[in-house]
């Protein structure tokens, strides 16, 4: 929870905020996870229950399942919800046809496997995560503890095949110890700077047997709700900007600060 209300905190709200504007009654959703997709759950929870959405959540992330259901929501499994109707969820790139990054939070496996499960996946994101081309944000890749030393020089082989400007992989450290992902796996971060054929670089990566899966998500991105710093929202498609879609003030932020976790 961010303690004060910076430009970024702004545009993320926004962001969230915007993204209402997707959800409706009866929905099976598809909760993301981040900074932004945590604003998401705080504003959808008062927002379902004044609305009376019967909504069904099911969540990328085991620290967004407890904060959704701490705030009310009714979260299942996602082999409970089965197909779901819409995912929320943030991003650490964006590119102008909507493909992704993501992974910065590792959680890129749940993300992708739920994301895959729904008829459609809006992105919330501030424009600091707007690119030309993807790559300048680590590629994360979940890899499985077992040998993934090895796995990283099989990665390092593909890089030096691939179309992009730099091949260093390091390992995901929080403090002394390696970051493990909720399916108690290991991330590795390919610092790449420009990936000029993303599709062709996902395939390889997925091939390594140690490789679960990376933070590449092509054509998945229906949508993007961009918030600004100016706390308003743009309703965003491949290729251009479409409808404003919420107008944030200080007051609304700073109430949803105040009610804290
Ligand atoms: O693993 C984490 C996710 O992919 C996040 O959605 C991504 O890192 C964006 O997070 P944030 O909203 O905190 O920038």
């Amino acid at each position: 929870m961010p303690d004060r209300l910076t430009p970024q905190n702004r545009a993320k709200y926004a962001a969230a905020r915007g993204a209402l504007n997707y959800v409706e009654k009866d929905m099976k959703l598809g909760l993301g996870t981040g900074s932004t997709a945590e604003w998401f759950v705080r504003l959808l929870a008062p927002h379902a229950e004044q609305q009376n959405l019967n909504l069904t959540c099911t969540s990328t992330s085991e620290r967004t399942a407890d904060l959704a259901a701490h705030l009310g929501l009714r979260v299942v499994t996602l082999d409970e919800a089965g197909w779901l109707d819409l995912t929320i969820d943030g991003a650490d790139e964006v590119d102008p046809d909507l493909n992704l990054i993501k992974g910065g939070g590792a959680a890129h496996l749940r993300e992708k496997i739920v994301a895959t499960a729904s008829d459609r996946m809006v992105v919330i994101t501030d424009d600091s995560k707007l690119v030309g081309k993807l790559g300048k944000f680590p590629l994360p890749v979940e890899v499985i503890p077992f040998g993934w030393s090895a796995t990283r020089s099989l990665i390092e082989e593909v890089l030096e095949e691939s179309d992009v400007a730099g091949t260093r992989v390091e390992i995901r450290m929080n403090g002394e110890m390696p970051v493990q992902t909720d399916e108690g796996n290991l991330v590795l971060d390919l610092h790449l700077e420009a990936i000029n054929a993303p599709e062709e670089l996902s395939l390889m990566l997925n091939r390594i047997p140690g490789v679960v899966e990376n933070g590449l998500f092509l054509g998945m991105a229906d949508e993007v709700s961009l918030g600004l710093t100016d706390g308003t929202a743009q309703a965003v498609v491949a290729g251009g900007t479409g409808r404003e879609l919420a107008y944030v003030d200080e007051l609304d932020i700073a109430s949803i600060l105040a009610a804290g976790t």
